[in-house]
């Protein structure tokens, strides 16, 4: 049976293809005859468009070939929950995040819970559905928070709406959970049995915390031999004083103690504060980009009701647009008719850039006053780099997906600059390095750019002692991430350096390694906390440019992958500076060059020329590289240049030749070396920063 619908389906596809291509017609003069042709009644063609204006036919089956009776059986009782969602009381809704350090199982245990509900199959629930970024499936991580409207049946037989958001681990990406807490009023706090507390458990505890939420905390993992479920527990009492008889226990992996989870979050979370008589007022919390719907707002319903049909107005913008699509996530997109406070939903209605969608944004029905939802604020950017299109024709494509990708990240800012070796481009700032290259990795794989990435820096503040200097800018003060902006020296009164409060969890054994390892980056030591016989929890604080390069990889390799770490933002502190510049014959090279802290200035120059001295491909003429401070060369490396060899041609004969030859072929290069422009391969400005 399906052999034979295979195989007439195949050669109906194909007619349907030459029919489409032999006609060059336009899609819609070509859609009935292709439909009533048709040998079902419900297939659907589409027609895409193919090179030199013709037209390919895409054909699909609808309901009715596919559906099996399970199928229906299921679409109807998604029917029957999406009818019985607009009549959900706001009692009876749950919203809630799950946060955990990295990798300990909170994705799987959304999958679990998605399962459990019957919001994905069990065949879908083997791939970690909310993790669907094809960044998020290479590096196993997530760097997006996704959320899933669910229904569940509690043990008083009431239908509950459950409103889950799967969060980020990584520190680099905590913006997504501070938004994300936003739309929540309580959050599961996941803790690996084996591997414990570690650094980001403590700084999403204390996250949840100042926002007042409730924590339903849980083990996961339970199955694994060497998991110590009573000396986490413990922990847990000793570092957040959570009670241990509230501490649930489960293997999201196995799927064991899902349901006391959920049952749990129903009896410890409260229902929205929220009210449904009043105008309507929702936050956005999330936004992304859809090719044929333009910007999608992910909100929070504060107050009130919205549905289709209805004109809303950013309290931001001030603009009104119409409402186009009304959704929930199940996590699939689910259309509805309305949505009422409480409630969590998607919404197009037209808005294009992230200059009109904005997350922390309240909306309103048009024309009403109502009262900011705005509880939110974006993270400040930590790390700024350059980006520039490969050649400038790339401009006007690099700048549309920036801005996409700004629209469904909105931790990452963006301000013009310019570049005498690679032109016009764009300064962003983000929260860490992974977050760069992920922003980077993302930008390539969903929208097809291949910018230049500079070199990461921090911004540093410095305050002028020119008068000139001063009236020109109208400040004295400035904050420069781009070490090329540097004034000179004899401008500066003052420097002054970014700094961050690191935590540190680590087994003590490694204790030794890690201080070294802090003193070494300037790090002052705040406090050391004993958590059991084992572990020690560190505080320092160190400044920002020793950390975002390599700081967690060093920690990591020391402590053999168990030390673990978050920072967060600790002000400025007064420093000595120094503009450390790269000359390549002679000519500084502007994108290389950076801030240094002036104690480290001679060993990063030494560091530096002899990094670029690998990473700079041989070349025609030789190449001098030197580091310096304004006048001073602290490092040297050279190059040596292709040598053809000219005095080949000469059999024997006075040396005297040979010598003219080769003094000709010495001047040559002088010259060449002068001119020439020498190649710096686009990765270097980055790899020359990795120690
Ligand atoms: N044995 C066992 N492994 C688990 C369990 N839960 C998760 N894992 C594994 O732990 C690893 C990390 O799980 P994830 O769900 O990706 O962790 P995460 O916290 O979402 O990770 P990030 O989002 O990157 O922070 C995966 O290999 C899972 O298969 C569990 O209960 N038992």
């Amino acid at each position: 049976m399906f052999k034979s619908i295979s195989t007439r389906w195949t050669w109906t596809c194909i007619q349907y293809r030459r029919l489409a291509i032999a006609s060059a017609a336009c899609p819609r003069s070509f859609r009935p005859q292709a439909k009533a042709a048709g040998a079902w009644p419900n297939l659907t063609v589409r027609c895409v468009p193919e090179p030199r204006g013709l037209y390919r036919a895409k054909a699909s089956s609808s309901s009715n070939l596919a559906a099996t009776a399970s199928e229906l059986e299921s679409a109807k009782s998604q029917d029957a929950l999406l009818r019985e969602f607009a009549q959900i009381p706001v009692e009876r809704i749950r919203n809630f995040s799950i946060i955990a350090h990295v990798d300990h199982g909170k994705s799987t245990l959304a999958d679990r819970i998605l399962e459990l509900t019957g919001a994905i199959t069990k065949q879908e629930g083997q791939h970690q559905v909310l993790d669907n970024l094809q960044v998020e499936r290479e590096r196993g991580i997530t760097v997006k928070a996704q959320t899933a409207s669910i229904f569940y049946k509690y043990k008083d037989q009431q239908t509950y709406l459950l409103n889950l958001i799967d969060t980020p681990g990584h520190v680099d990406f905590s913006n997504e959970v501070s938004r994300s807490l936003a739309a929540c009023d309580g959050v599961i706090l996941l803790v690996d049995a084996c591997h414990g507390v570690q650094a980001q458990t403590v700084a999403n505890y204390h996250l949840a915390k100042q926002r007042n939420l409730i924590v339903v905390p849980v083990l996961n993992k339970i199955d694994i031999k060497h998991a110590q479920p009573e000396k986490v527990i413990q922990d847990l009492q000793f570092l957040f004083q959570i009670d241990p008889k509230t501490v649930l226990q489960v293997s999201a992996k196995l799927g064991l103690g899902i349901k006391e989870v959920l049952n749990r979050v129903i009896e410890s979370i409260p229902p929205p504060q929220v009210q449904r008589e009043q105008e309507f007022r929702a936050l956005i919390f999330d936004s992304w980009f859809d090719k044929y719907r333009g910007a999608l707002n992910l909100i929070y319903i504060l107050n009130g009701h919205l549905e289709q049909g209805q004109e809303i107005q950013s309290m931001a913008t001030k603009k009104i647009y119409p409402l186009k699509t009304i959704s929930i996530l199940r996590p699939k997109e689910c259309d509805v008719k309305s949505l009422s406070a409480g409630q969590v939903g998607l919404i197009a209605c037209n808005m294009r850039n992230s200059k009109e969608s904005i997350i922390g944004d309240t909306i309103y029905l048009k024309n009403q006053i109502v009262q900011s939802a705005g509880n939110y604020t974006p993270q400040k950017p930590l790390v700024f780099a350059g980006i520039f299109p490969v050649d400038q024709s790339k401009h006007v494509a690099l700048r549309s997906a920036i801005d996409k990708m700004i629209l469904n990240d909105s931790a990452v800012t963006l301000m013009v600059d310019s570049s005498p070796a690679l032109g016009q481009g764009w300064r962003l700032g983000f929260l860490g390095l992974l977050h760069m290259e992920v922003f980077c990795q993302r930008l390539e794989q969903e929208h097809n750019a291949e910018p230049i990435i500079t070199a990461p820096s921090v911004t540093y503040r410095i305050v002028l002692n020119n008068p000139r200097m001063i009236k020109q800018m109208g400040k004295n003060t400035l904050d420069i991430s781009n070490a090329a902006l540097f004034p000179e020296p004899s401008n500066i009164k003052e420097y002054y350096e970014p700094l961050v409060m690191g935590t540190i969890i680590t087994p003590s054994e490694y204790v030794g390694q890690i201080i070294a390892l802090c003193i070494d980056r300037r790090g002052v030591q705040q406090s050391s906390i004993n958590i059991d016989e084992t572990r020690i929890l560190m505080t320092y604080v160190l400044p920002l440019s020793e950390i975002i390069l390599d700081f967690h990889d060093r920690l990591k390799s020391l402590s053999s992958g168990y030390a673990s770490f978050s920072y967060e933002d600790h002000g400025y502190h007064l420093t000595n500076l120094v503009r450390l510049d790269i000359h390549l014959n002679g000519r500084p090279v502007e994108e290389l060059c950076r801030i240094v802290h002036a104690t480290k200035a001679t060993g990063i120059a030494r560091q530096m020329v002899h990094k670029l001295k690998d990473l700079i491909p041989r070349q025609m003429v030789q190449i001098a590289i030197q580091a310096c401070v304004g006048s001073k060369v602290l490092a040297r490396e050279t190059i040596k240049a292709y040598r053809k060899d000219v005095t080949a041609k000469l059999y024997g004969g006075d040396v005297t030749r040979r010598m003219k030859l080769l003094r000709q072929q010495a001047e040559g290069k002088k010259k060449m070396r002068m001119f020439a422009n020498i190649r710096v391969p686009h990765e270097t400005f980055i790899n020359v920063l990795k120690r």
